[in-house]
């Protein structure tokens, strides 16, 4: 069964996924990674030319080929706006939340242009979209793990609790 790894953007679900990866010696999925190396297109693109909806279907059906599998898996921070994801990820066990204070992740993500739901974005608007994401990554996750820690604690907290 594979390991899961949800949250915000900017939470380090990509960073924890690689020592997850590394200690279990089992491949990372990043599905943000995937999208871009099936498509072969970046992110920013699919958004732009096919829209979110079209982005939230390519990401339900990389779910839906890598839950069962043995890999870790670190999801996009939007992954929960699917009704369909979220009911793939409801039925993990082993599927975590990574939790960090909003303004440590609007510091990480505001510059990047790679992520089309943060770049040009305020601080507050961010929180209005993060507190709306709270309560569907609750719904979904089993485990909340407090990711305001260095990376190598927070990847400890999981492997100790698998
Ligand atoms: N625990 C941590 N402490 C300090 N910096 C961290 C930690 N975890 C991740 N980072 C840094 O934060 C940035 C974002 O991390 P990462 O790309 O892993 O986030 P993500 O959750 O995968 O984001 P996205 O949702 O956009 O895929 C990176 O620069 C990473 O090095
Ligand atoms: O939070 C979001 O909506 C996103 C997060 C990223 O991981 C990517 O999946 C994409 O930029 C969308
Ligand atoms: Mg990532």
């Amino acid at each position: 069964m594979s390991i899961v790894l949800v949250g915000f953007m900017g939470v380090g679900k990509t960073t924890i996924g690689n020592l997850l990866s590394e200690h279990y010696d089992k491949p990372l999925v990043d599905i943000d990674t995937y999208i871009v190396e099936t498509t072969q297109l970046p992110i920013p693109q699919i958004f732009e030319k096919y829209g979110e909806a079209y982005f939230r279907d390519l990401e339900y059906q990389a779910l839906q080929k890598w839950i069962d599998k043995d890999v870790v898996i670190s999801t996009g921070g939007g992954i929960i706006e699917s009704e369909l994801s979220k009911d793939i990820l409801k039925g993990n066990v082993n599927t975590f939340w990574l939790k960090c204070d909003i303004e440590i992740l609007f510091n990480r993500i505001n510059h990047d242009h790679n992520r089309p739901n943060a770049s040009g974005r305020s601080l507050n608007e961010l929180k209005a979209l993060y507190s709306k994401r709270e309560l569907s990554y609750n719904e979904i996750a089993f485990k909340h793990i407090d990711a305001n820690r260095p990376k190598e604690v927070v990847a400890s907290e999981i492997i100790e609790s698998l």
